[in-house]
């Protein structure tokens, strides 16, 4: 990929700048719970705003597939970036329109107007001309800090770009940095850990991971579709059934490649998806009728803990259980300790896993914390990201 043109290879003074971030951050009742993604991104919002830039702010905020809906307002992001910086960000309720063209109009050099989550608008994730004309209408400049959606061909990522030129960010040219030096010619033993639940987004990756690296760990909800291609039962713990066949081949490449394939050989299952629901441990060949894995066991994660700490460079994406309840924490905890206790370059990616590592206090003990999950995953498959190739090079 060829470098691209940052923000500093342009004046910005007096211009209108179209900056498309990811605040998909972690919500609980209204309020953020991690702002990891917000503080990633104060560097160029500030570097933007002291060039005399007119910064308009853009993201998304979970799938509200294309409609209106309040749960998914970017008000309390807002009100976050606005105490970390110390300037006023003026969040509007829409992200295209009269409202946000009046707005946008009275703007002065320095000012930060914050649009309303872009996937309000179903031709955001199409990837739709005519919105994106209408984004790229808004500015003179379109800057893509947005790494953790930069996998993603969308109207505000990518084809606004086909209107006004578009440039990186510093958070998008760092991550691009950081990920391509590690994996250029990666230390070893080279260990990836894959978890979460956006199973159908990652179990495509693995097929590569498999070129390259030693160890593979599968972990979260992403592991019981392989559970179910070894053929044993997974209750009612989350599992694509169209994958399994998927999962059954990457078993036998693994064994081609002499890549360490491990699986998880135990499961903290519970009667409901919930913190006060029915507990117990179980083997992994013995998930009940009516009972969902929603951590890996004590057993797995010991075997886990093992494998990161004599690796030379470990990438984790996607948590090991559904940390946010304390029930179903400890296996993504041990995960989490074992990566900062290693000796090897430790890299993690993604939202949740990066609010994980916060939430176990060893976020600072990480080489380097990326705010792509997806993103990292497509890149370091070798991809390409459209949300840089639609940048100008340098
Ligand atoms: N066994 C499981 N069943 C259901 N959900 C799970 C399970 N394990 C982990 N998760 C959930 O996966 C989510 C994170 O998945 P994902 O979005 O793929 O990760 P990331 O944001 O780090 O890329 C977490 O909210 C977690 O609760
Ligand atoms: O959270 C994100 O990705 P991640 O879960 O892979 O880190 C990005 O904001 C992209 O969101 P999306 O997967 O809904 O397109």
């Amino acid at each position: 990929m060829n470098a691209k043109k940052t923000i500093k290879d342009i004046d910005v003074k007096g211009k209108r700048v179209f900056c498309r971030v990811d605040f998909n951050v972690p919500m609980e009742d209204g309020n953020v719970t991690d702002d990891t993604r917000i503080r990633a991104a104060v560097q160029t919002v500030n570097y933007l705003a002291e060039q005399g830039a007119k910064v308009i702010l853009a993201s998304h905020l979970g799938r509200p597939k294309g409609e209106v809906n309040k749960d998914f307002r970017l008000t309390a992001v807002g009100e976050r970036l606005a105490e970390l910086i110390g300037k006023d960000v003026k969040k509007l309720d829409s992200s295209i329109g009269e409202e946000v063209e009046n707005a946008v109009s009275t703007m002065d050099e320095g000012d930060i107007i914050l649009l309303e989550n872009v996937r309000f608008h179903a031709g955001e994730e199409k990837n739709d001309a005519d919105l994106a004309k209408k984004f790229a209408a808004l500015a003179d400049i379109f800057v893509n800090d947005a790494f953790g959606a930069a996998h993603r061909a969308h109207a505000s990522t990518a084809g606004i770009a086909e209107f006004i030129p578009g440039v990186s960010g510093f958070l998008l040219e760092k991550e691009l940095d950081v990920l391509g030096k590690a994996l250029s010619d990666p230390e070893r033993p080279f260990t990836a850990i894959i978890g979460g639940a956006k199973v159908k987004d990652k179990i495509g990756v693995i097929d590569n991971l498999l070129d390259n690296v030693d160890n593979l760990l599968i972990g979260g909800g992403l592991s019981y579709t392989f559970t179910k291609a070894q053929g044993y039962e997974t209750g009612n713990s989350l599992v694509e059934e169209d994958k399994i066949e998927l999962a059954q081949s990457f078993i036998q490449k693994a064994k081609e490649k002499n890549v360490n394939l491990y699986l998880p050989v135990d499961a903290v299952v519970a009667d409901a998806f919930s913190a006060e629901a029915n507990v117990q441990t179980v083997k992994i060949d013995s998930i009940q009728d009516g009972w969902m894995g929603l951590d890996i066991g004590p057993e797995t994660a010991a075997l886990y803990a093992d494998v990161i700490k004599k690796s030379k460079l470990v990438i984790w994406n996607g948590p090991m259980g559904v940390f946010e309840m304390e029930q179903f924490a400890a296996g993504t905890k041990q995960v989490a300790e074992a990566m900062a206790e290693t000796e090897g370059y430790t890299v993690i990616g993604g939202g949740d896993s990066a609010a994980a590592v916060e939430k176990f206090h060893v976020a600072d003990k990480m080489d380097h914390v990326s705010t792509g999950g997806g993103a990292s995953l497509e890149f370091m498959e070798g991809k390409e990201l459209p949300g840089v190739t639609v940048l100008q090079d340098k």
